[in-house]
């Protein structure tokens, strides 16, 4: 049984005080009752206000990026040392605003990978297809290009330590959401790609990044490979992300 996970990653927005305002909201918004667990991802600046306004509530801070090496002459990156030094258990590797702004390709993304797991950090390794993908047929291709590049880089172990988000590039931000169906077509490939390098595949959540909404949510959720969503401009609303997380049951 896999226990469902929300995680709004918030972007490159806001300021210290509406980032302390979010998460005081999405705190005490959130009974202690709940069907999954939940995940914030700050920008970085933030995680330490975030995880200190989120001690004792079991909501989990996350950061949307951590660096393909240890330590180092590596400026602007930030180690995933540092991420577990500031109480932070997770990071996003491979959202495609990373790939397409700057340039990340899937084998950095996969050393990105590879270091979290080094340190106990948990990947959401994101991964999915364009608009031109999609209708040029090639939505599994790049799928499970995307994947064998991380499973070059660590064993089946690894990948079933990690968490995959499925986000078709062409449902971010634009408020066009994959149909339930397309959704759970491409989660059960994902599924069945980990399967392929060893994983525990049945173990590993996968969540659904695109346009996510109170509205979306259910429907999503209950299909069967679809555990979980990745949220990004609702999650910057503590009413419509809390309203997601009570959907996930
Ligand atoms: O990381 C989140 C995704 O990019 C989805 O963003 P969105 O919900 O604003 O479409």
């Amino acid at each position: 049984m896999r226990r469902p996970l929300v995680a709004g990653n918030w972007k490159m927005h806001g300021t210290r005080a509406t980032v302390r305002a979010l998460m005081t909201a999405v705190r005490d918004g959130l009974g202690d009752n709940r069907g999954a667990d939940v995940l914030v991802l700050p920008p970085a600046v933030y995680i330490p206000d975030a995880v200190r306004l989120a001690e004792g509530t079991g909501i989990g801070v996350g950061a949307q990026n951590v660096a393909d090496q240890d330590q180092g002459a590596y400026t602007g990156e930030i180690a995933a040392d540092m991420l577990t030094d500031l109480g932070c258990a997770h990071a996003l590797v491979g959202h495609s605003e990373r790939r397409l702004h700057y340039g990340e390709s899937d084998a950095l993304v996969a050393a990105r990978f590879a270091a979290a797991i080094r340190h106990g950090v948990t990947p959401l390794l994101c991964v999915g297809e364009t608009l031109e993908q999609r209708e040029s047929g090639d939505t599994e291709a790049v799928l499970a290009a995307q994947i064998d590049a991380v499973a070059e880089h660590v064993d089946g172990e690894a990948l079933t330590r990690g968490v995959v988000a499925y986000e078709p590039v062409w449902a971010i931000g634009t408020g066009r959401t994959a149909t339930p169906e397309q959704a759970q077509s491409a989660h059960a490939f994902i599924r069945a790609r980990l399967a392929v390098h060893g994983a525990a595949a049945t173990q590993v959540r996968i969540l659904y990044g695109g346009s996510v909404k109170p509205e979306t949510a259910a429907e999503l959720f209950a299909m069967a490979d679809i555990d979980g969503a990745l949220v990004g401009g609702a999650s910057l609303k503590a009413d419509d992300f809390i309203n997601i997380i009570a959907r996930a049951v």
